[in-house]
C-alpha cells in the first residue's frame, strides 16, 4: 500500500511525500524540510486528498521548530508553531482536515506551554507526538471505514468512484477505496469504474493505479460516460470520498460528484460517501457555507503542456462541488454508517459513539 505521507523520523526529521503529480508514470518522493515547500506541495497537489493534506500539514510546525536557531526559547517555539499553522492554513480552502489538524497542533502547543518550566525540546517532542498521533489515527480510521462499508459491495457488483479517495489521499488505505480493499479481503470480486476526473485526472492517474496495484478489476471512463453506464444497469453503487461535510450532511467533494449524485437518483443507484470524522465540519449548518477552491485556468486549458483550448478563453475551474445530503444514501465513517444523513443523525453518530 503506498504511503502518501511519512515522517522520517524523530525531532530532526524530514517529511517524505509521494509526488502525486508524477503518477502513474513515475514514482517520485519529495523530501520536505520547511513549511514553504510543504505549502507549495499542498497547493500544487503533490500531496492531496483531505486526510493526507491534514496529516502532512500537522508536521509543518515540527519543521518550523527544526529551523529555529540554537538560542531559540520556548516562546520563540510557540510563536513559530502558530505562524506555521497560520501560513499552512492558506494553502487550500476546502478540505476541513487541513484546519482540523493544524488546530490540534496549535492547541496542543498552547496547552503544554502553560507549564512554566517547559523547555523548547519538550515543546518540540509534544507537537511531534501529536502529529504522529494524527497520522496513526488516520491509518486506523481508514481501516474502520473499510470494515464498516465492505458489505455494501456484493459479489459481482459494478462500483463507480470519482477522483481518488484511496491510500494516496490519506495516511492509511483510503476512504472510498478502503471499502473496496476490505471487500476484496473478504474474497468478493467486483468491477470498479473509475471516472478519470477532469481536469487533474486523479481518477485515471491515481485510483486506477492503486486498484491495478491491488489486483482489483478497474476500468477508466471519461466523466461524461457515467450516466450512460448507469442507464445500462452496469453500476450497482457509487462510493466517493469527501473534503468537508456540513452538519446536515451536505458534502463537498471533487467537482463532478454532485452530477453523479443527481444521475444516481435518476437511475436508482445508491450513492455513498466514505469519510472519517475529521472531515465533518459541525461549525457550519449546510453545504452553502463550504468554501469552494477556484483553481487556475491552465489546469483546464492544457493537458501535459499541450493547449486544449484557445489562448485567453474564459475558464471556470472550481475544484469541488457540494452534494446535497438528500442525494446521499449513507455516509460511511470510522464510527459507523449514517443512513439518510441529517443533522440529528450525524450528531448522534459523531458525539454518542
Ligand atoms: C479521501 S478524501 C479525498 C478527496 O480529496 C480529493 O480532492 P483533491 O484531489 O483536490 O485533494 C477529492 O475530492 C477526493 O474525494
Amino acid at each position: 500500500m503506498p504511503q502518501a505521507v511519512k515522517w522520517m523520523d524523530g525531532t530532526d526529521g524530514v517529511l517524505e511525500l509521494i509526488d502525486q503529480r508524477r503518477l502513474p508514470g513515475e514514482f517520485i518522493t519529495l523530501l520536505v524540510r520547511d513549511t514553504r515547500r510543504l505549502h507549495e506541495a499542498i497547493r500544487t497537489l503533490a500531496v492531496r486528498g483531505a486526510p493526507a493534506i491534514g496529516v502532512a500539514a500537522a508536521y509543518g510546525p515540527v519543521l518550523a521548530l527544526q529551523s529555529l536557531g540554537a538560542n531559540a526559547t520556548t516562546v520563540d517555539g510557540l510563536k513559530a508553531i502558530v505562524e506555521a499553522c497560520d501560513f499552512l492554513a492558506t494553502s487550500r480552502p476546502t478540505a476541513v482536515n487541513l484546519f482540523w489538524a493544524l488546530d490540534r497542533i496549535r492547541h496542543k502547543a498552547q496547552k503544554v506551554c502553560q507549564h512554566p518550566q517547559l523547555t523548547l525540546g519538550e515543546l518540540h517532542e509534544a507537537i511531534l507526538a501529536e502529529a504522529n498521533a494524527i497520522r496513526a489515527e488516520d491509518i486506523e480510521m481508514c481501516r474502520a471505514i473499510g470494515r464498516h462499508g465492505e458489505a455494501l459491495i456484493r459479489e459481482g457488483a459494478g462500483v463507480l468512484t470519482h477522483c481518488n479517495a484511496g491510500a494516496l489521499a490519506t495516511a492509511g488505505q483510503g476512504t472510498a477505496l478502503s471499502v473496496m480493499f476490505e471487500a476484496q479481503k473478504k474474497g468478493r470480486s467486483f468491477k470498479v469504474y473509475a471516472d478519470e476526473t477532469r481536469p487533474l485526472l486523479q481518477g485515471a492517474r491515481l485510483t486506477a493505479w492503486e486498484l491495478q496495484q491491488a489486483g482489483i478489476d478497474v476500468t477508466v471512463i471519461c466523466d461524461n460516460m457515467a450516466g450512460w453506464l448507469m442507464k445500462k444497469g452496469r453500476i450497482d453503487l457509487i462510493i466517493t470520498g469527501a473534503d468537508r461535510i456540513a452538519a446536515n450532511g451536505d458534502a463537498a467533494n471533487k467537482i463532478g460528484t454532485y452530477s453523479l449524485s443527481v444521475l444516481a437518483k435518476q437511475h436508482g443507484v445508491p450513492f455513498y460517501i466514505a469519510a472519517p470524522s475529521s472531515t465533518f465540519d459541525l461549525s457550519i449548518a449546510g453545504g452553502a457555507e463550504i468554501p469552494i477552491e477556484q483553481r487556475e485556468s491552465r489546469e483546464v486549458t492544457h493537458l501535459g503542456g499541450t493547449a486544449t483550448a484557445p489562448e485567453g478563453v474564459a475558464v471556470y475551474n472550481p475544484a469541488f462541488d457540494v452534494t446535497d445530503a438528500q442525494n446521499i444514501t449513507a455516509i460511511i465513517t470510522e464510527k459507523g454508517v449514517v443512513e439518510n444523513p441529517d443533522t440529528a443523525r450525524i450528531r448522534e453518530l459523531l458525539t454518542e459513539r
